[in-house]
């Protein structure tokens, strides 16, 4: 059997060696001409797969090793009976991460004494959305839920839901709805020229979805206005080739790294390892804990003489801290068009190792039963 995958897929061997040849490819240059004799094909976000890759092939089984599923035709794949699997929830943790670390750093920003004190609008509350809402609330804040389709499918259930508009009032609101187009609450340009001018320099807007939730044209004007609202941008319209003013206009910006924690990327092909050997009617052998290795960080230690809100933070920034991601894109940015959108892949295909709060102990030593709850809401492991 051969499989054609990209090598920004970790651990390929580790999981798929046993099932026949691998060929690794670059995912963003993939043609049909690399996957013309393969069975399986294994990609991430970057490559397109539809006609135009598959057409006149051998391939059996598509899987993509990511949550969101916009650059797969999968309409076709149905109609050609090509087997689609994705990997639903996999790194769903690692973006609520980084949504904590940008709160974190806003919080700071503002001089804000309690970040629980903002209001959180969270737009698409599905895997990424639910996990991050439960993790705010545990931990305090107030938290209002947009996601029309939910709404209506649970018209009778205990879950409140506002409109867009609504939380659009929140102090911070953070995107994580799929990219949709043509069906109903299609969230193309989702947020653009009206919903921007709602907003006020006193409001954060995070997107943590799809570049192209957010209309870039009218964020660029808004942006230029008097009393525009602090941006943090993980993902652009047309990534690679990314706008770079855009870059310099938003207070925090990364290149598409939000879901790049260790454990979610290797959860990721751990899902297609898993849908892949069913597919073909073979046992599940492995797992991501046997590969995931020992952090280079695995204790803290904190006593009763530990400001609370200081603890928090110097435990969530080092685990994860966007303000790298943030300075390593700015430098990206100079240079001609194709040496940006070059770097822009470099810095995603070299991403240095970031582990998950769940890899870090914490020990905390007299100190209170409500700071011990908001080490565990975030999901640090606590030792007391
Ligand atoms: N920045 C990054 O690194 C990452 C980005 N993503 C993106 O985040 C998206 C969401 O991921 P999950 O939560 O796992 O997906 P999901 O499918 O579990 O949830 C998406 C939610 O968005 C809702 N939704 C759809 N249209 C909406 C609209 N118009 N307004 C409000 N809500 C709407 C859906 O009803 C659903 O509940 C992915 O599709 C992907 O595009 C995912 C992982 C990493
Ligand atoms: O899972 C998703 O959906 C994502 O957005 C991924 O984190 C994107 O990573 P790549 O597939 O572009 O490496």
């Amino acid at each position: 059997m051969l499989i054609v995958a990209d090598e920004n897929i970790p651990l390929l061997d580790s999981f798929f060696g046993d099932f026949g040849e691998i060929r690794q490819v670059s995912g963003r240059t993939m043609t049909a001409s690399d996957v013309r004799d393969a069975d399986v094909v294994l990609v991430r976000s970057v490559t397109r797969v539809g006609p135009e890759l598959l057409e006149g092939s051998r391939v059996r089984f598509v899987g993509t090793a990511t949550i969101g599923t916009d650059h797969v035709d999968r309409d076709w794949l149905e109609q050609k009976g090509i087997r689609f699997s994705a990997a639903p929830g996999c790194n769903a943790n690692s973006v609520a991460e980084y949504v904590l670390g940008v709160l974190s750093l806003h919080a700071e920003r503002r001089a804000l004494e309690d970040w629980t004190r903002l209001s959180v609008g969270i737009v698409g509350v599905g895997n990424v959305g639910g996990e991050l809402a439960h993790k705010l609330e545990r931990l305090g804040f107030e938290v209002r839920l947009c996601d029309p389709p939910r709404a209506e499918r649970e018209e009778d259930g205990d879950q409140e839901f506002v409109s867009l508009d609504e939380a659009l009032q929140c102090d911070v609101i953070t995107l994580h709805t799929p990219l949709t187009r043509d069906q109903a609450h299609a969230t193309y340009h989702l947020v653009g020229e009206r919903q921007l001018a709602s907003l006020t320099e006193d409001q954060l807007l995070i997107n943590a979805g799809r570049g192209e939730v957010i209309d870039t044209g009218a964020l660029r004007a808004r942006l230029a206005q008097a009393n525009a609202p602090v941006v943090a941008l993980d993902v652009w319209e047309r990534e690679p080739r990314i706008d770079p003013e855009l870059v310099d206009q938003v207070w925090l910006a990364t290149p598409h790294i939000a879901g790049y924690s260790l454990e979610g990327k290797v959860q990721g092909t751990e899902m297609i390892y898993q849908a892949l050997s069913g597919y073909l009617g073979l046992p599940v052998r492995k797992k991501t804990g046997q590969f995931l290795p020992e952090p280079a960080l695995s204790k803290v230690s904190f006593t009763s003489a530990a400001d609370e809100d200081d603890a928090i933070r110097i435990s969530l920034r080092a685990c994860y801290d966007p303000r790298q991601d943030d300075a390593r894109l700015r430098v990206a940015m100079r240079g001609s068009a194709e040496e940006r959108a070059a770097a822009f892949d470099r810095l995603r295909r070299d991403y240095p190792v970031r582990r998950e709060c769940s890899s870090l102990k914490v020990q905390l030593k007299g100190t209170s039963k409500s700071l011990q709850d908001s080490f565990r809401a975030i999901g640090f492991k606590l030792k007391i």
